[in-house]
């Protein structure tokens, strides 16, 4: 259940050059473990996850998840490898409007195919075990910023997935909702046992992850300050 990349190269064409997004970057994470990356604007760190998501494929390189080599993989096979094995929590908790809290987990649930029904207390479930406790039949405009991401947690949580892939979970909040975002995210990850990349700009938090690496113009490097657990 962990998450390899090997040398993964990037580029972008850049009119008549092309530009290195990301230049022979490589990561381990297993199961259990958060990675947090930070690094300035435009170093490359979303690009990174969107390899990581199978979303972009590196012009060059290796991207395990859970034991799948997903560079030869067709687009349905990625898709599926996406569907299966790998949750997204972006920025914006992306929830839609018109459904309840336990609604959008079932949403999820019902695309993979799995009978609603039987969901429903698999849901409700969930949404207590990020917090949310009795407010499964709430909208997201009736929910605060932190509990529709934590809503956006459970949600990406929903298929059990290998690998938790998360940009900028705290960019929306103040500093306490922040801290306890990622608190939650630290903790789900040892529940579930899930390979977890957490791209951030905050450094205030990165006491709670297990490893911290630098992006910087395309180059992922380990910082000293991550190795602390
Ligand atoms: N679709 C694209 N086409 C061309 N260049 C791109 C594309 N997407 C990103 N880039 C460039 O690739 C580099 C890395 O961008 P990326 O978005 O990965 O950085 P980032 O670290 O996530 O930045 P930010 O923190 O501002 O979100 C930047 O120079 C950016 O301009």
């Amino acid at each position: 259940m962990s998450l390899t990349l090997t040398d993964v190269r990037l580029t972008y064409p850049d009119g008549d050059r092309v530009l290195t997004a990301l230049d022979e970057v490589s990561l381990q994470v297993e199961p259990g473990q958060v990675l947090a990356v930070v690094g300035p604007s435009g170093s490359g760190k979303s690009s990174l996850l969107a390899v990581a998501a199978t979303l972009l494929r590196p012009d060059s390189g290796r991207v395990v998840v859970d034991g799948v080599d997903a560079v030869g993989l067709s687009a349905a096979q990625r898709a599926r490898l996406r569907l299966e094995k790998i949750g997204i929590v972006f920025q914006q908790p992306n929830l839609l409007g018109s459904l309840t809290a336990a609604e959008q987990l079932l949403a999820i649930q019902h695309m993979r195919g799995v009978p609603v029904r039987r969901q429903r207390r698999a849901a409700v479930e969930a949404l207590a075990a990020v917090g949310l406790d009795g407010k499964q039949h709430r909208r997201p405009h009736q929910l605060s910023g932190g509990e529709r991401q934590r809503v956006n947690i459970a949600r990406a949580l929903t298929g059990r997935p290998a690998v938790l892939l998360v940009d900028e979970p705290t960019a929306a909040l103040d500093q306490e909702r922040g801290g306890q975002i990622v608190e939650l995210l630290a903790e789900v990850t040892r529940q579930h046992q899930v390979a977890t990349v957490m791209v951030t700009h905050d450094t205030e938090y990165l006491d709670q992850v297990d490893d911290v690496a630098v992006m910087r113009d395309g180059q992922l490097t380990r910082s000293v300050a991550g190795a602390h657990r």
